[in-house]
């Protein structure tokens, strides 16, 4: 957002959202690809009303995704053509996950602030989002391949900003899909991975690990970080996982890490780190954001770098360093005091 918006302005966001669902749920993307294309040929294509569809595109050119070319034509930006299911990055499935999941869950964000309680405690179904969505397929494939989209975007940093020359078995702890094993290992030929994730990840994991070629060193093991992580490992990452969870959960599954983990052992932890003190900036916005969503969400929150250290800290860990990734940190850990 460029200079300061009115009120109006920003309390209408969902507008925004609404556009940019409503075009990637038409497919208008893959339908456009790299050439201006009219609009009436679009309202065939996408199955449309031409005078509709005319006004979405308008709208899509004053938020940058489209412009509009000479005539009655229109194109996709660069950035709109993220919209598209085989661009790179293609944000495709968040965007249908933020239009169809998240839009509703955070209409009741103020239950959430008065109470301090997630959406599936005040539905009464238990502290464990996660464990409560177990029967809801569609919602988790939908929840799984936006993690994908997210993830994958962020995988070329990840990858780039930690030498995995020393280790041997790396473990993806709650490593869904396993979008970020898959390129972990593909950049590295000497490792072997696993992923640990709970057993509705497991069908689409092995899909990708044989469409990657990794099979032979990549497995994938069901099960709980809650209950047990199982040994062999010298290295373990997880992206996205201690943000979901509280304090005293995230010491569960850290201890579970540590008692996994080789003497001197690795712990990686991507995250988005928390500002001591957040500001306009959109980083800033962005990170905050996310917390409010783990706190309507799974019931988490966004740590600073500090509340990290101090958390993995308390469950045997030694901090080694901080690498800044973008809207993301890796923040690499050590096991510690055998
Ligand atoms: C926010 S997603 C992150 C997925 C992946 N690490 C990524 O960043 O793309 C959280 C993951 O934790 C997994 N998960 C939730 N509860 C779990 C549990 N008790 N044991 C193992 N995995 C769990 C979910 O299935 C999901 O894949």
């Amino acid at each position: 957002m460029s200079g300061p918006a009115s009120v109006l302005d920003l309390v209408q966001s969902h507008r925004i959202t609404a556009v940019i669902y409503a075009a990637a749920k038409l497919n208008l993307a893959e339908a456009i690809r790299d050439e201006s294309k009219s609009v009436s040929e679009l309202a065939s294509a996408v199955s449309a009303d031409e005078n509709a569809l005319r006004r979405l595109l308008i709208g899509l050119t004053t938020i940058g995704l489209c412009r509009r070319a000479e005539g009655d034509r229109f194109a996709m930006t660069d950035l709109g053509l993220q919209l598209g299911e085989t661009a790179d990055p293609s944000f495709k499935d968040w965007i249908l996950f933020e239009g169809e999941m998240l839009t509703q869950s955070w209409s009741g964000l103020v239950d959430s602030v008065r109470t301090g309680k997630t959406a599936t405690q005040l539905r009464g179904e238990g502290d464990d989002r996660y464990a409560a969505s177990g029967n809801a397929p569609e919602a988790n494939r939908r929840f799984n391949a936006a993690m994908v989209s997210l993830t994958r975007s962020i995988v070329p940093k990840i990858v780039a900003a930690h030498d995995f020359a020393a280790a041997r078995l790396v473990m993806d702890l709650g490593g869904g899909n396993g979008e970020l094993i898959g390129s972990v290992l593909q950049h590295n030929p000497h490792l072997e991975g696993v992923v640990l994730d709970l057993a509705r990840c497991e069908a689409s994991a092995r899909a990708h690990f044989e469409r990657l070629g990794i099979a032979d060193r990549c497995r994938f093991v069901a099960g709980s970080f809650f209950e047990e992580v199982p040994s062999g490992a010298d290295t373990i990452v997880m992206k996205s996982i201690l943000h979901n969870w509280n304090d005293d959960r995230c010491r569960i599954i850290l201890r579970n890490c540590r008692n996994a983990l080789p003497s001197g052992g690795t712990l990686i932890v991507i995250e988005r780190i928390m500002p001591e003190r957040a500001t306009t900036d959109p980083r800033d916005r962005s990170c905050v954001m996310s917390d409010l969503n783990m706190l309507r969400g799974p019931g988490g929150c966004e740590r600073t770098e500090a509340e990290y250290r101090k958390l993995a800290g308390s469950a045997g860990f030694a901090f080694v360093r901080t690498t800044d990734i973008g809207s993301f940190s890796l923040v690499q850990l050590r096991k510690s005091g055998d």
